[in-house]
């Protein structure tokens, strides 16, 4: 669609909407000021943004076992909020409420807008898993481009190799390029969400903590989602979607509670956030100072070259050349370097 300017009176209208869009929220503040003096809503509560439309949120509060969401909108002194926040919030004499304040954040997933801009998406997230099959096979580059997007965010990431059932019995060369990164520390998982193979381990890791699923498409992180959510869960999520009224409904990150069983002492219980947006993680532009230092072995390295600016291509004295002659630095990791600066040079 062209785009073509808009006539003085389209342009009024416009303005008249905004106008009267403003007054409104102002109106609507001035009154939630009046009752939260006038003591209309509740104590101060803790609670976490389960999901976010405009001004309005869902807020997450755990009562005993019981997880209930309750639809609030925010103070006109409070913006930015996103899924995974933690807020406090009064309840209103029904079940909605009002967020008061947001409390620090220990970690945030950003992605780019239309412009590029970096945007938080989600927060307070513990860790970022990292789903490959055998099937559609990954190539090094792909896991390599996520582990980097995700040290870029100082979020754990962990592999979770999924559809393990199609593994042949000897687990063949993924397994083996898998290892490797094993070596590296990072944490391995094979998983099948077809059958009960290797979803004890996956439990595990996602007790207690908050965690994203990211990977190619077909890699079969719905399926595996579908195997740790709990039927509650989704009746929850039909509940709200009710009272979403279909608005933004598709693009928006959730917060999904994980079974009771997931508590680590009786404390919180785990927590997957999911969107599409997130899934599509890690797959946009790197800077080159980000990539050398998404490669965690690289680390040691970096700042040692003989020359300040190195590319390291094939300058004399390269700290990093040097590793991989070595073999301290695997070289497979290291052409993986290459290739992906040498697309974002070309991009
Ligand atoms: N054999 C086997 N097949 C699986 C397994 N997990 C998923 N699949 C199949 O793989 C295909 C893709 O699974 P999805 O769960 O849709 O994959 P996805 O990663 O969510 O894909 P997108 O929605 O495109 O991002 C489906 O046909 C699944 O049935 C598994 O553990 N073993
Ligand atoms: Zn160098």
């Amino acid at each position: 669609m062209s785009r073509r300017k808009l006539t003085r009176q389209q342009r009024w209208r416009v303005e008249k909407i905004q106008a009267e869009r403003t007054e409104r929220a102002s109106k609507k503040d001035e009154r939630d000021s009046e009752r939260l003096d006038a003591g209309e809503y509740g104590t101060e509560r803790p609670g976490r943004v389960a999901a976010h439309f405009g001004r309005s949120l869902e807020v997450e509060s755990v009562e005993g076992d019981q997880i209930r969401l309750h639809r609030c909108h925010l103070r006109a002194t409070l913006e930015g909020l996103v899924t995974g926040d933690q807020v406090i919030w009064r309840q209103a004499n029904d079940d909605s409420g009002v967020v008061v304040a947001r409390g620090e954040r220990h970690s945030v997933l950003e992605r780019p807008d239309v412009h590029g801009q970096m945007r938080p998406v989600a927060a307070n997230i513990d860790q970022i898993l990292i789903v490959v099959a055998v099937e559609p096979e990954p190539h090094p580059n792909l896991i390599d481009r996520y582990l980097v997007a995700a040290e870029s965010t100082g979020i754990p990431p962990v592999l979770v190799l999924n559809k393990s059932d199609l593994l042949p019995e000897e687990g063949g060369e993924l397994r083996a390029m898998l290892t490797r990164y094993g070596e590296l520390g990072y944490p391995l998982i094979e998983a099948s969400a077809r059958g009960e193979q290797g979803l004890e381990t996956l439990w595990t890791q996602l007790a207690g903590r908050t965690s994203v699923f990211v990977g190619q498409s077909g890699v079969g992180k719905s399926s595996l989602i579908d195997r740790l959510l709990p039927d509650e869960t989704l009746r929850i999520g039909a509940l709200s979607t009710d009272t979403r009224k279909g608005k933004h409904t598709t693009t928006t990150a959730r917060l999904y509670p994980l079974p009771l069983e997931t508590a680590v002492d009786g404390e919180r219980r785990g927590d997957l956030i999911d969107s599409p947006g997130i899934r599509e993680f890690g797959l946009w532009h790197l800077d080159e100072r980000e990539l050398a230092e998404g490669f965690i072995e690289f680390r040691p390295y970096l700042g040692r070259c003989r020359f300040r600016d190195c590319r390291h291509r094939q300058e004399p004295g390269c700290a990093l050349l040097d590793a991989v002659e070595r073999g301290e630095i695997h070289s497979q990791r290291f052409a993986s370097f290459q290739r992906i600066r040498d697309d974002i040079a070309a991009s």
